[in-house]
């Protein structure tokens, strides 16, 4: 099968979709399929040499508690323009297509078959709810969606319309399971240590909370350490730090693949003190595939990941002392943490890509007919509930016209 993926986030930038679209891509490559991927980045010397195309750079705007990238207008529909006739691909396969990006291009310009999987995890978006209803009749092309999760479903079925299939986030287990640990900090031998990764100065990840954890964690553990690993302003961290938890936090940057692999093989404890905004969780079943003992918030996905509490620990988001006296006992408790890194590796194993990318597939295969035809609006015959909103029948045509002739000026 011919396969375009679209990444609407910078591709030079660590993210939840960015590596689902790289792994995706590499797994379908190591099926058989042929697979071209569009996506901005800020440098384009820093795409793979093949099978990844530029579509130039993007204007961050808040969503989703993060930020997300904006690229619209003519040049960047030219670029989408371009990249599908160069594909002719049998499916194309876009990623959180709501917000103005080239996933919203693909879906206005693509005549053939459309996936999308939705990422975005706010159910509460004022953004959303007002957009949503301008973007629908563009949305409704979309012939296969995939929620990665159950909330991230409930938010595409508030905002968007349409229902989803649930498919979940791969990781390659293999890579998490088997190597070395970070010099000098081998699990059990070394710490204690408790390990956090992911934007640290994004308020929805929750580092605070965790900082303010670990000056009960450091009284009960004087030798307990913290290592935070990611992208962030270190300042931002440096001002939460007193005295007394100077001397057990480190802050390891941005980890390569390999180095983020040994990080999570590394800590007895893996902490993730997310306060919203989370779809799924990708990086839990990266730590559970490292064999790492899990504590953390008790939002709706990580739940459903940690099965609610029988692989990990939950604890009440945002409560510093609930999450300190977790970490505490889970510390104190060598048998607790083999149990649970045992559940873990059996959980991580239902992620694994070779798994995720066939259910994947299966949703392709369902999408593209017999001989491969254009859904257009035109000649749409799908389920009714799927069909195109003609412009004169909602009151967003106005915007939607001018969107339209902006795009294809
Ligand atoms: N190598 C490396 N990887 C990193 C780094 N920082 C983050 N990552 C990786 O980036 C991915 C996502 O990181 P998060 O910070 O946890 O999530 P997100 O970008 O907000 O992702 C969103 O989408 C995901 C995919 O659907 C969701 O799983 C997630 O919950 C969230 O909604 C994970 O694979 C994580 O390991 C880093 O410094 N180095």
């Amino acid at each position: 099968m011919r396969i375009g993926l679209v990444c609407p986030y910078q591709w030079d930038v660590p993210g939840g979709v960015q590596y689902h679209v790289r792994d995706l891509a590499d797994t379908l490559r190591g099926m058989g399929h042929h697979v071209e991927v569009l996506t901005p980045a800020e440098h384009e010397e820093s795409l793979p040499a093949r099978h990844v195309t530029w579509a130039g750079r993007t204007v961050p705007i808040p969503y989703n508690g993060s930020m997300a990238s904006v690229q619209f207008g003519p040049v960047s529909a030219a670029r989408v323009r371009r990249w599908l006739r160069e594909g002719a691909f049998d499916v194309v396969h876009v990623h959180d297509p709501a917000p103005p990006s080239i996933g919203l291009l693909v879906c206005m310009i693509a005549t053939g078959p459309i996936v999308a999987t939705f990422h975005a995890a706010t159910i509460r978006s004022k953004w959303l709810a007002a957009w949503g209803p301008v973007v629908r009749p563009w949305l409704e092309r979309i012939s296969g969606r995939i929620a990665v999760s159950d909330f991230a479903r409930r938010v595409q079925v508030e905002h968007l319309g349409g229902d989803a299939v649930i498919i979940p986030n791969g990781v390659h287990v293999d890579a998490f399971a088997h190597g070395p640990a970070l010099p000098g900090r081998a699990r059990g031998v070394d710490g204690p240590t408790i390990g956090f990764l992911g934007r640290y100065d994004e308020p929805r990840k929750g580092l605070p909370v965790l900082l303010e954890a670990m000056r009960t964690v450091v009284r009960h553990h004087p030798g307990a350490q913290l290592l935070i690993a990611g992208r962030g302003d270190p300042d931002a961290v440096h001002e939460l730090l007193g005295d007394d938890l100077r001397a057990h936090v480190t802050l390891l940057g941005t980890l390569s693949e390999e180095d983020k692999a040994a990080f999570l093989r590394s800590v007895d404890v893996y902490c993730a003190p997310n306060l919203l905004g989370e779809s799924f969780g990708i990086i839990l079943i990266e730590a559970l595939a490292a064999g790492a003992p899990i504590v953390a918030s008790d939002l709706d996905a990580f739940a459903s990941v940690l099965e609610d509490g029988a692989a990990g620990v939950l604890v009440r988001r945002g409560d510093p002392r609930e999450l300190a006296r977790a970490l505490v006992d889970l510390l104190s408790d060598p048998e607790r943490r083999a149990h649970l890194s045992t559940r873990g590796a059996q959980v991580a194993a239902g992620y694994d890509w070779s798994q995720i990318a066939r259910r994947i597939l299966a949703v392709y295969e369902t999408v593209v007919p017999p001989g491969s035809g254009a859904v257009t609006a035109a000649e749409y015959d799908g389920p009714a509930e799927l069909r195109p909103v003609p412009d004169g029948e909602t009151g967003d045509a106005p915007l939607r016209s001018a969107l339209r002739r902006w795009v294809q000026r």
